[in-house]
C-alpha cells in the first residue's frame, strides 16, 4: 500500500439517506474527471473471505479483487463521527459509495499501490450524491433508480459482490492498460479498442462558399488595456471548450481588437467591472485550414490555424480519454441488456457529457428505441437522443442582459456541437442525417448493419459529396459476449 495517498482531495462529506444507509455527498462543484478519492484496499483470500469474512457486515462492503482475492477500500476506519451535527467528516469514503444505475463516479484498480482510483464521469453539483454502478446482481432492493422493474438479474454470475468491479479488466481484453497511467498520455492507434471509419478524403475549400461556418459569440474591445484582463476572465469562466481551438482568440481591425468567447447557445454574462460591449454572434470557420488557399479563405471571417493534416485523419486520444469511452460504452450495454427484455426493439443510444472541454452538455441523454410502444416509425434511439438534447436546450436558462436571442430561438445553434453518440447499432440513413445535421463530433457503435446502415453499411451519409458537415465515425472493436452478437435485430431493420 506503500504510496497509495488517502486524502478526499474535494472535501466530500457522508450522511444519512433514505433507505441507503449512509452515502457520500459532493460539498462543492466537483467538475468532470476530477478524482475524487484514492482508497487503499485490505486483501482478504478468498478462504479468509469464505470461512469468515462473508459471515459478517464486512460481506457488504468487499469486492472482486483481480486475483481472485476479495477487498475492502478502507475509509470506515477513519471516519470521524460528529454527534453534534449527526454527520461524517475527515476521512476516507471508499467503501460508503452507494449504487446507481447511472453512476456519476466511476473506478479503477491501481493494482501496483493496492488503491481504488475514484473519479467523477460528470460535473457533480453541491450536495448531490456520488455513486457508483455496483454491477446487475445485486443483493439488496435499490432505490432511487429510474427502471428498477427492469433490471435484470445475472442467472449465470453468482451474487458474489460488486461485479463491475471485478470485471474491469475483463470487459476490454484487447484494451491497453487504463491503470496507475497519466490521463494526459496519448495511445497509440493500434491500442485502440475500436476501430475508425476513413471517411474518404475531403475536398479542400477551393472557394468561400465551400468553407463551413459556425456560430460563435463574439465581444468588441475598443480599449486594447483591457484585452489582457478579458483574456483572464475567459480562462477562469470555464466557457472555453476545444470547439474553438482551431481559431484565434483575437482578430484586430483598425483600433477594435474582436475577443472570440465561446460557442454557447445562450450569449454569455460578461464581468462588470471591464468596459466592453454586448456579446453577439459572428460565424467562424468550423475546421483548421490544411491548405494555403483554405487558410486564405477561413481568414476572411476569422483568423484560423493551419494545420497541414488530412480532415478524415483522427485526433490523437488520451488514456483519460479512453477512460470516459470505455465507462459510456459500458453504460450502452448495460442498457442494452436491460432492453433486450423491454418489449422494444433492443437499441440504445447515448451521449455523454463531453470529456473534458469538448462540448457543453450540462448532463448525460440516454435514449431507447420507442417505435413498438409509441406505434411511431420515427422513434429511433438516435432521434430520441437528439430530441431529448434539444428538450435539454430548451430548458437551459437564458443568462441574456439586454442580448437578442432570436438567432437561438430560431434555433441557428447546431444541437451536438462538440459531443459524441454512443449507440448499439450503426445508424440509419435517417438517422446519420439527423446526426449530421446536428454536427455531432463523434459517432461510436458496438454493431454494424450492412442493410440499413448510414454510417457506411448500406451508405455513409458523412462522406457523400455535398453534405457539409463530416463527423468521426468508430466502431468498437471487441468480442461480444456469447449469445451477444446480434441476437434480436432483424439485418433490414433501421436501426
Ligand atoms: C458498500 S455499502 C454503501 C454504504 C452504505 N450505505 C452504508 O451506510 O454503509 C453497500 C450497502 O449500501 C446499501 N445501498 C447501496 N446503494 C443502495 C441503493 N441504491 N439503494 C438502497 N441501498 C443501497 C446496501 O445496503 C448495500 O449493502
Amino acid at each position: 500500500m506503500a504510496g497509495c495517498p488517502t486524502t478526499n482531495p474535494q472535501q466530500c462529506h457522508v450522511k444519512q439517506v433514505k433507505g441507503k444507509g449512509r452515502g457520500v455527498f459532493a460539498s462543492r462543484v466537483i467538475p468532470a474527471q476530477t478524482i475524487i478519492e484514492t482508497s487503499p484496499v485490505l486483501l482478504f483470500t478468498r478462504d479468509e473471505y469464505e470461512a469468515h469474512g462473508k459471515h459478517t457486515l464486512l460481506d457488504h462492503y468487499t469486492f472482486n479483487w483481480r486475483d481472485g482475492r476479495m477487498a475492502l477500500a478502507l475509509g470506515l476506519g477513519v471516519l470521524l463521527f460528529s454527534p453534534t451535527n449527526q454527520s461524517y467528516a475527515g476521512g476516507d469514503q471508499g467503501s460508503l459509495f452507494n449504487h446507481s444505475e447511472c453512476p456519476n463516479v466511476s473506478y479503477s484498480i491501481d493494482a501496483t499501490r493496492d488503491c481504488i482510483i475514484y473519479t467523477s464521469t460528470r460535473t457533480i453539483n453541491p450536495d448531490e450524491e456520488l455513486c457508483i454502478f455496483y454491477g446487475h446482481s445485486l443483493w439488496f432492493d435499490p432505490i432511487g433508480m429510474p427502471n428498477n422493474t427492469s433490471l435484470l438479474a445475472r442467472s449465470d454470475q453468482e451474487l458474489d459482490g460488486w461485479d463491475s468491479l471485478a470485471s474491469i479488466q475483463g470487459n476490454h481484453p484487447d484494451m491497453p492498460s487504463l491503470l496507475g497511467s497519466v490521463d494526459g498520455d496519448a495511445i497509440d492507434e493500434g491500442d485502440l479498442p475500436f476501430t475508425w471509419k476513413k471517411l474518404s478524403l475531403d475536398k479542400e475549400e477551393e472557394t468561400i462558399n465551400d468553407v463551413e461556418l459556425m456560430q460563435a459569440w463574439a465581444v468588441d474591445i475598443l480599449d486594447q488595456k483591457h484585452i489582457a484582463t478579458m483574456l483572464k476572465w475567459l480562462k477562469r469562466s470555464g466557457l472555453e471548450t476545444d470547439a474553438l481551438s482551431h481559431l484565434k482568440r483575437i482578430r484586430r481591425q483598425g483600433p477594435t481588437s474582436t475577443l472570440l468567447l465561446c460557442t454557447s447557445l445562450h450569449p454569455p454574462v460578461l464581468p462588470d467591472d471591464v468596459v466592453v460591449g454586448a456579446p453577439y454572434q459572428v460565424p467562424v470557420p468550423c475546421n483548421p485550414a490544411l491548405t494555403h488557399t483554405s487558410l486564405h479563405l477561413k481568414n476572411t471571417y476569422w483568423p484560423t490555424v493551419f494545420t497541414p493534416r488530412r480532415k478524415w485523419e483522427p485526433e490523437k486520444w488520451t488514456r483519460g480519454k479512453l477512460r470516459w469511452a470505455c465507462d459510456a460504452i459500458a453504460f450502452l450495454k448495460r442498457e442494452y441488456h436491460k432492453a433486450r427484455s423491454s418489449g422494444e426493439l433492443p437499441i440504445v443510444a447515448f451521449v455523454p457529457t463531453p470529456y473534458a472541454k469538448e462540448g457543453d452538455l450540462p448532463q448525460s441523454i440516454l435514449a431507447h428505441d420507442t417505435r413498438t410502444s409509441t406505434r411511431h416509425p420515427l422513434r429511433h434511439a438516435a432521434l430520441n437522443a437528439i430530441r431529448k438534447v434539444a428538450d435539454l436546450r430548451a430548458v437551459q436558462p437564458t443568462p441574456t442582459r439586454g442580448v437578442d436571442v432570436s438567432q437561438n430561438q430560431s434555433g441557428a445553434q447546431y444541437l451536438l456541437t462538440g459531443l459524441t453518440l454512443f449507440t448499439t447499432h450503426e445508424p440509419c440513413i435517417m438517422c446519420t442525417m439527423a446526426l449530421l445535421h446536428s454536427r455531432v463530433k463523434e459517432v461510436f457503435y458496438l454493431y454494424s448493419m450492412p442493410k440499413t446502415g448510414g454510417c457506411g453499411g448500406a451508405v455513409c451519409v458523412p462522406a457523400l459529396e455535398g453534405v457539409n458537415h463530416r463527423f468521426t465515425i468508430a466502431i468498437w472493436r471487441e468480442e461480444h459476449e456469447a449469445g451477444d452478437t446480434l441476437p434480436t435485430l432483424d439485418p433490414e431493420i433501421d436501426a
